[in-house]
């Protein structure tokens, strides 16, 4: 089995993949042409092409030594050709002829019974296939993989990259889909999968015949005959035989010749046709000395010791059978060593998925750590967003507590129809202030004022009108008197000015003022005409002072003054009175 599937594909693709891609001079289409079927043109077209080789674009030049590779691997010269494909990957490739230049490796590796080597390019061309993104190349690559499996005996990966083949393809290039059909069959025979194989060499070979590709068609015939002998239908075997034979000869494709004649002659020798057996059998011992050549020579031998056993010669079947045993000894190690390469890298990739794997769960622990420290990342964020909200809310709360607080303390501190301070809060900020001023010796006056005949408005414009008069006199306070002094309802209709820093001249000046002010307000805005009066009395503070009370006594004096004057005045208070 070893280098069929190479063989075959370095005809089928060498010659027209690199055909169909390059404007390709006639002495490489000669040599294309040639390679397999001429070696003495092939060689005299390649010794011609590299004597020229500094003439060559760098194209032609990778072109020229992949060709050689390949003829060197036809040769059986694997060395030469995997030295020469290691020198074309120092050359810039294109995906397709890098893949060539992979598989022809590996098929080098093949030769030379380097079967790890082998299955790692392998793996490797298997990862690199995967990235090409040019459907064609990609298919083509599979099919080569596919080719180099079943090189290696490596039977189910062929089975199933044959079958990546076919699904990508979906029958659009036929020559591919053709070679996909034979090496899927060809996989299932080995693999005993003897129905499916019959089905698939039956539609091979429809499909072949349809779409012109003789060659894969004698290949599945061949295969067809190998069913029928698997089957012991020796007749049948025998037909199909000699159907792809005569096909074969028809290519001088050496290869299979000689492998097909050595299944020929096992059929013919279980029809009893043993002189044919015996032509055929001597033609495939006497064939060439190669690796590639060792089963059908040991089948030969086995047909030529079985006819010579027949035939009583008991020497000379121990001899046939000597030289059988020899070649299978020879087979079962090159089985053992693909064996033990397939194992090894079916092992290193076990290996390589368990390394895999565990990166993979370390990925994922260090995925959940990174997850969980998120999670605390996002716990710590929450938990400062919920206390800065909590804080904020808190200080809002506060906030909204001290607002309230205030307004509550206002409103304890505050008459509530006139906003003027009530009498206790009036008297207490008032005595603070005097106090300063006494510290200081500065001056401080003191107003009391009280509404004349406010019980008659009342009683005649009713209380809302009354209630109008105490806004309206306490927005004329307000607006008039000085920031630091303190205007307070001592209540009723009853108001006091305690003014720090103010001598009794400007406190009197200010009364007369506001009495003005009074006087004028508009009250038509009550829908009633009238006019407002005040009494005022205004004291200012005596060295004797020691606190405000002897000032509202004096002042107070004075307001009732006025009142007994009869109202609507300001008197001062007289010194020293109290
Ligand atoms: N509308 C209103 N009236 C008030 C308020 N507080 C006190 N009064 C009235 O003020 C009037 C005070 O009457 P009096 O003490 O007799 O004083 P008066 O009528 O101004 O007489 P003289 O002070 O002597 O000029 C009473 O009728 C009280 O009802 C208030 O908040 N609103």
């Amino acid at each position: 089995m070893v280098r069929l599937f190479s063989v075959v594909l370095i005809l089928f693709y060498s010659v027209c993949l690199l055909a169909d891609e390059h404007q390709i001079e006639q002495d490489f289409i000669q040599l294309e042409q040639v390679l397999q079927s001429d070696t003495a043109t092939a060689d005299k077209l390649l010794n011609k092409l590299f004597s020229i080789q500094d003439e060559l674009t760098t194209g032609q030049l990778t072109r020229l030594h992949v060709i050689s590779s390949a003829q060197k691997l036809i040769k059986g010269d694997y060395h030469g050709a995997d030295s020469q494909l290691d020198k074309v990957l120092t050359y810039p490739l294109d995906e397709a002829t890098e893949n060539t230049v992979y598989l022809y490796k590996v098929t080098a590796n093949i030769g030379m019974k380097q079967y790890t080597k082998a299955f790692t390019l392998l793996e490797e061309n298997l990862a690199r296939i995967g990235g090409y993104g040019e459907q064609t190349i990609k298919i083509s690559s599979y099919l080569r993989l596919v080719n180099a499996y079943l090189d290696m005996g490596a039977y189910q990966e062929a089975k199933q990259y044959a079958e990546t083949v076919l699904d990508l393809n979906q029958g659009k290039m036929m020559r591919e889909q053709c070679y996909a059909l034979v090496l899927l069959s060809y996989a299932e025979l080995k693999l005993a999968m003897l129905d499916k194989a019959k089905q698939g060499f039956a539609e091979t070979q429809a499909y072949c015949e349809q779409h012109e590709a003789p060659l894969i068609v004698a290949m599945a015939i061949k295969g067809k005959g190998m069913l029928a002998l698997e089957h012991q239908d020796y007749r049948l075997a025998a037909k199909m035989f000699e159907d792809a034979l005569q096909r074969y000869q028809t290519f001088k494709f050496n290869f299979e010749i000689v492998r097909t004649q050595a299944l020929l002659a096992q059929a013919y020798y279980h029809l009893e046709r043993l002189g044919q057996a015996l032509v055929l059998a001597q033609q495939v011992s006497d064939s060439a000395d190669e690796p590639s050549n060792l089963e059908p020579k040991k089948q030969a031998y086995d047909v030529q010791a079985s006819i010579a056993f027949q035939n009583e010669d008991f020497k000379q079947a121990y001899q046939f059978q000597l030289l059988s045993h020899d070649l299978e000894l020879q087979l079962l190690n090159d089985q053992i060593l693909k064996e033990n390469a397939y194992q090894m890298a079916k092992f290193d990739s076990a290996e390589k998925n368990r390394e895999l794997t565990n990166l993979k769960q370390e990925h994922e622990l260090l995925s959940k750590q990174r997850d969980l420290n998120n999670r605390d990342a996002s716990s710590s964020l929450m938990f400062t967003t919920l206390l800065i909200g909590a804080v904020a809310c808190l200080s809002l709360l506060l906030f909204a507590a001290w607002l309230q607080r205030n307004r509550y303390k206002k409103q304890v501190q505050r008459d509530v129809l006139t906003g003027a301070y009530n009498r206790s809060t009036g008297q207490e900020r008032a005595e603070i202030d005097f106090v300063q001023c006494l510290a200081r010796r500065e001056d401080y006056c003191l107003i009391v004022l009280d509404l004349d005949r406010f019980k008659i408005v009342n009683e005649k414009y009713g209380d809302a009108t009354g209630d109008w008069v105490l806004k309206r006199l306490s927005q004329i306070m307000s607006e008039n008197v000085s920031t630091e002094a303190v205007f307070a309802r001592m209540g009723g209709e009853e108001f006091a000015i305690f003014s720090p820093r103010i001598n009794l001249d400007d406190g009197v000046k200010l009364a007369k003022l506001l009495l003005q002010l009074i006087q004028n307000i508009d009250t038509r805005h009550t829908g009633h005409g009238f006019q407002i009066k005040a009494s005022f009395g205004v004291s200012a503070m005596e060295e004797d002072d020691l606190s405000i009370d002897p000032l509202m006594h004096r002042a107070v004096l004075a307001l009732q003054q006025a009142k007994a004057n009869g109202g609507n005045r300001v008197e001062v208070a007289q010194s020293g009175e109290f």
